[in-house]
């Protein structure tokens, strides 16, 4: 698939800013979920994030990935790209962004950021269903995972498995959020589809390395 036409869009940001990060620390606001879980949210944290978004589109090696869906397999509604750990980041802002977040988080044990998830949405009818975030095996204990988001503004909905009850963050534009504590287990997130003409937004997502052992 051609990524031509987004890139050319813009063409005319030649002289946007570099992507610069803000500070953490007390710009992190904390909220409390129901049943251990929570989120940070650091609003605008990469400064020039239009020029990040850029360089993405045009570097990032994205796929279409497939799914088994029953008796069918389908593309999944984004691209994707994923580094594992020590793999090269496409753009120096992305090693930069989870070294800060592992020093800001203090590097807890078996939840260090190392590995670097990329979704790509074209449009609004590119989306994510309900689900905890799983890697290999399922994990059973409280982990973090990071998303910085560029480009336009989609909404993450984060829903409590206990209680139903639904929160939505409009996120892009250089936003951090950052899901903690049972996060995975007890609470589902989401990107639903929008009719609304929305732009193009990339979300990268830093996890640590779950493992079954551990
Ligand atoms: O696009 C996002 O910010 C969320 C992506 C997500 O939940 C996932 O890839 O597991
Ligand atoms: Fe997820």
């Amino acid at each position: 698939m051609s990524l031509s036409f987004q890139a050319s869009l813009f063409d005319s940001l030649d002289d946007t800013p570099s992507p610069r990060l803000g500070a953490l620390g007390s710009a992190v606001e904390r909220i409390e979920l129901d049943s251990g879980a929570w989120l940070d949210l650091r609003p605008g944290w990469v400064a020039g994030s239009d020029e990040l978004f850029e360089r993405l589109v045009e570097h990032v090696p994205w796929k279409a990935d497939r799914r088994e869906m029953y008796d069918r397999v389908v593309d999944v509604p984004r691209l994707v790209s994923w580094f594992g750990p020590g793999a090269p980041l496409p753009d120096p802002t992305l090693p930069e962004a989870m070294d800060r977040l592992n020093d800001h988080y203090g590097r807890p044990p078996r939840q260090v950021f190392e590995t670097a998830g990329l979704c790509f949405y074209r449009t609004g009818d590119d989306s994510i269903a309900w689900h905890g975030d799983r890697v290999g095996p399922a994990i059973d204990r409280d982990t973090m995972v990071a998303i910085v988001s560029v480009g336009a503004a989609r909404t993450l909905a984060v829903r409590s498995r206990a209680t139903g009850v639904v929160r939505r963050f409009p996120l892009g534009h250089g936003d951090l959020l950052v899901m903690g504590g049972s996060c995975q287990r007890t609470q589902e997130h989401a990107i639903a589809k929008t009719r609304s003409a929305v732009g193009p937004r990339i979300s990268i997502q830093y996890r640590p390395v779950w493992a079954r052992s551990v």
